[in-house]
């Protein structure tokens, strides 16, 4: 298995080499030459396996040679060993045709657990075989960060530095990466929103002298291991509603697209799935794009909602590479637009590509403290606002399909506007309960190439 950039001038990596290399050296992101497909039989198969045997079987033929089959399987168990629901992905009806799919009985209460753990075992296990190290950066918007502090606090081949909008995360979110002991952890609170610190993340990895200098590598969706350990759970749930002899739809809070993008690319693999529905706050740059085929950054709004606000999408680059039937010349320019102009238009044909499996919608504030209230009123759920905004984007888009919506987040994340909207403030598992007591590590920095990477070099040779 090849891996090209979606802006077609970098080197051809092996799975490996994507996974530790993160973002392309063309500026691009890496995604497979040629998607594997399993057959409805392969499908079928999957119906009564664990999570882990149907992890295995969905993301093995992507792996080439990196990992042996019991080492792959090795890391897959020991990833999801800590979570705490035993199918990892339970799916809780809401309505007759509507399932939620819970994704936060990881160890951080976000999507995010289910790749970053995984990539935590198998950057561990490659490192160890090469006698490397690596210095991670990721850019956050709250809960990629905490994930990726948790995935590789204490691994002694790695550090870990994290830039989060400073003032623009939760206070849950911004003391999971604040507490954290490990002298390889290192929180950054940067000036500015989410996509300044991605910006600057990228810039650090345009910046070959600085990133080869450092071992620089990505553990945002930028790294290709992120989005496909993220297919999975499309597999599970849709195997566990009768797929591949049925088909189902999902709707996907949206900001970075990294998570709806896993769901296209189970699609090409064979899963039947009908639509993918991209929900977005009112940082809705994606619903408009989809709308008027015009991608035009108009500022980012502070949301309850935090994790999703996000203008530059950075995976829906790949969506574009795929629906320009794979021509990286014409992606380049597109991203260029964006950069000098903060806009581009996409053609009749690429938008015909991209309404062939994508609707949208989009839920203002009230609409989502709204929909957080009726949700545990009519069903007992509590939603986090990320998931409340799919809920209600999905009842927009049930037809006779069954629609799964992916619940990203545990409430307990955020507790301001779950309060708000139902009057309870949602409590943290037990392991969490010190989590206000426990002393903050911090740096703030301001939104400034050249700083960043001085912090980046002084704390490795500290
Ligand atoms: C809780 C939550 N929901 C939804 C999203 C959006 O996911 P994606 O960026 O993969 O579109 C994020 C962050 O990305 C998130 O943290
Ligand atoms: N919402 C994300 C933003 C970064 O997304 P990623 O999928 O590219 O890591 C976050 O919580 O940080």
């Amino acid at each position: 298995m090849k891996y090209v950039s979606t802006r077609g001038a970098a080197p051809v990596l092996t799975f490996e080499e994507a996974m530790l290399t993160g973002l392309a050296r063309d500026g691009g992101l890496y995604v497979p030459e040629t998607i594997p497909e399993l057959s409805a039989d392969d499908i079928r198969a999957m119906s009564g396996a664990s999570y882990e045997e149907i992890a295995f079987k969905v993301m093995r033929p992507f792996v080439g040679d990196t990992f042996t089959d019991e080492e792959f399987k090795g890391c897959i168990t020991r990833a999801y060993a800590g979570f705490g629901h035993t199918t990892r992905a339970p799916l809780v009806q809401l309505a007759p045709n509507h399932f939620l799919m819970e994704l936060f009985h990881g160890p951080t209460l976000a999507f995010k657990d289910f790749a970053m753990q995984l990539i935590g075992q198998m950057f561990e296990l490659a490192l160890k075989r090469s006698g490397k190290r690596v210095t991670i950066v990721g850019a956050t918007s709250g809960d990629t960060g905490s994930a990726a502090i948790e995935a590789f606090r204490g691994l002694d081949a790695v550090d870990v530095f994290i830039l989060y909008p400073h003032g623009r995360v939760s206070e849950v979110q911004r003391r999971q990466m604040t507490t954290p002991t490990e002298s390889n952890v290192h929180a950054i609170a940067m000036d500015g929103d989410f996509d300044d610190c991605q910006a600057r993340l990228k810039d650090m990895f345009n910046d070959f002298e600085f990133r080869d200098g450092v071992g620089l590598a990505g553990v945002n969706s930028i790294n290709w291991a992120r989005v496909l350990a993220q297919v999975v759970y499309y597999f599970s749930t849709a195997v566990s509603l009768g797929a591949p002899d049925r088909k189902v739809s999902f709707t996907v809070p949206t900001g970075n697209f990294g998570d709806i993008f896993a769901g296209f690319i189970a699609k090409q693999m064979g899963l039947p799935i009908e639509r993918l529905i991209i929900a977005t706050n009112q940082n809705d740059i994606l619903h408009r794009c989809m709308e008027t085929a015009a991608y035009t950054k108009s500022g980012v709004k502070p949301s309850i909602s935090p994790s999703m606000d996000i203008e530059v999408s950075s995976n829906f680059e790949r969506a574009l590479f795929f629906a320009h039937d794979q021509d990286g010349t014409a992606i380049k320019g597109l991203m260029d637009d964006l950069a000098a102009n903060g806009s581009f238009t996409i053609s009749g044909n690429a938008m015909g590509a991209l309404q062939q499996h994508y609707d949208s919608g989009m839920l203002d504030e009230a609409g989502t403290a709204a929909m957080i209230t009726r949700a545990l009123n009519e069903t007992g759920e509590v939603l986090c606002p990320h998931s409340a905004i799919g809920v209600a984007v999905a009842e927009n888009h049930i037809g006779d399909t069954p629609m799964i919506t992916l619940a990203t987040a545990h409430p307990a994340k955020f507790p301001d506007a779950v309060e708000a909207a139902t009057g309870e403030r949602p409590s943290l598992p037990p392991r969490m309960a010190d989590l206000f007591e426990r002393e903050e590590r911090v740096t703030r920095a301001p939104n400034d190439l050249k700083a960043l990477q001085d912090i980046v070099r002084e704390r490795l040779s500290s």
